[in-house]
């Protein structure tokens, strides 16, 4: 009860930040977990993606390696590959663009570190067409996030990476074809009463935490 009492508090009390100071507060939450619950999130959170439809027919994945406290959704790379589905990560565009490249990923694939000190394909391996993709060829991608509402709405880390890649999903893009699943994935700590919305957030299918799935209405 006093847990759930203090969680209630600490949400109440979000509303009056900035993005910004909002931003710190969740990153300092999902850094305050302890490598235990860190584990313990992140087996809970792979029986929720097991069971998701637009994982279970997507032949192409694109997932994060995780930084600074998010939730780790690697145990879903063994999943994947005993359905012989790929994994890709996102890469920072070399050309820095603030956009993202989706690289294939496998034990083999040479990695470094990027400007953010995130392990990522090495670029030059990436820069190959064949073993990358243009977002929109991926059947889902699985974003990690900073702050989720129950309305379905994110708060990423500020960047606007994901933001600017996937704006030909946004619904005024006026752009047809095909267009990936976006799972949104965070620890349950991360949840706020309500998020802003901004006109370039492009709407999610779903978000997944350790506790639940929230889908937009
Ligand atoms: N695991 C993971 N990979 C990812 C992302 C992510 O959020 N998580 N990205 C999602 O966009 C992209 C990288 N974007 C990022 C944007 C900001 C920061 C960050 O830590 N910013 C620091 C300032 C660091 C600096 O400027 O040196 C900060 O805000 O404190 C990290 C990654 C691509 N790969
Ligand atoms: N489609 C876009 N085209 C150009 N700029 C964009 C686009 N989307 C977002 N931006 C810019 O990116 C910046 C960060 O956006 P926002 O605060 O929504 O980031 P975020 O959603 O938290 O981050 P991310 O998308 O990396 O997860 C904003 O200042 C915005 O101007």
């Amino acid at each position: 009860m006093n847990d759930l009492r203090s969680s209630i508090d600490a949400q109440m009390t979000l509303g009056h930040l900035s993005r910004t100071e909002l931003r710190r507060e969740l990153r300092r939450r999902r850094r305050a977990l302890s490598p235990r619950q860190q584990q313990a999130a992140s087996h809970s959170l792979l029986a929720r993606l097991r069971r998701l439809p637009e994982l279970l027919s997507a032949r192409r994945v694109a997932l994060y390696l995780p930084n600074d406290g998010e939730i780790d959704p690697r145990p879903l790379l063994d999943w994947l590959r005993q359905r012989r589905a790929q994994a890709y990560l996102p890469v920072l565009r070399p050309l820095s663009d603030n956009r993202l490249w989706f690289v294939r990923y496998d034990e083999h694939t040479p990695m470094v570190a990027n400007r953010f000190g995130i392990s990522e394909p090495c670029s030059r391996h990436g820069a190959h067409p064949s073993r990358r993709l243009p977002p929109w060829a991926l059947d889902a991608i699985l974003l990690p996030l900073v702050g989720f509402d129950d309305a379905g709405q994110r708060l990423g880390m500020g960047g606007g990476f994901y933001d600017r890649t996937l704006a030909f999903a946004h619904p005024d893009s006026g752009q047809g074809g095909p267009r990936p699943r976006l799972i949104g994935l965070a620890h349950d700590v991360q949840r706020v009463e309500r998020l802003p919305v901004a006109s370039w957030d492009v709407p999610l299918n779903a978000i997944v935490s350790d506790q639940r799935v929230i889908r937009p209405a």
